[in-house]
């Protein structure tokens, strides 16, 4: 389990990349910070649009920039919604993290967390390359 420190510096990066969240439709913003195994936090922040299905969660805007970047590790991903229960992810974002390994998954409410991990919201993975 990670570090109490770090979990909350993942947790105060994940509020930070909520505010920045673009999300006029929903009014629901959510942020995301994600920390690599060398130690760096990447950001997300859901980005919707007038053609709604194009609107991206904060989850992987934070995982594609991470990889934008060349990381592909991953050690933990806080992430906060705009409810006071812990918001999960959709089914699309855990299968875009269950691409890049098992890690650490924070879900964080007003007064509770729920401390998780990919393989735990998403078991019987499909996989491809399994030895790559
Ligand atoms: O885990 C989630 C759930 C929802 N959303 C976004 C998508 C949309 O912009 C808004 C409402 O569904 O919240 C995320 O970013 N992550
Ligand atoms: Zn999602």
């Amino acid at each position: 389990m990670l570090q109490k420190d770090l979990e909350k510096k993942l947790i105060e990066m994940a509020t930070k990349a909520k505010e920045r969240s673009y999300s006029p439709y929903s009014n629901f913003a959510v942020g995301a910070a994600l920390l690599t195994e060398d130690g760096e936090i990447f950001l997300g922040t859901n980005i919707e649009n007038s053609s709604f299905g194009l609107t991206i969660c904060a989850e992987r805007s934070a995982i594609f920039s991470a990889v934008s970047s060349g990381k592909r590790k991953f050690k933990a991903i806080a992430i906060i919604g705009s409810q006071d229960d812990p918001t999960p992810p959709c089914g699309a974002c855990r299968q875009v993290m269950a691409e890049f390994g098992d890690f650490d998954v924070i879900l964080v409410g007003k007064e509770k967390i729920i401390r998780t991990s990919v393989s735990e919201l998403l078991p019987l993975q499909f996989k491809l390359n399994e030895d790559e």
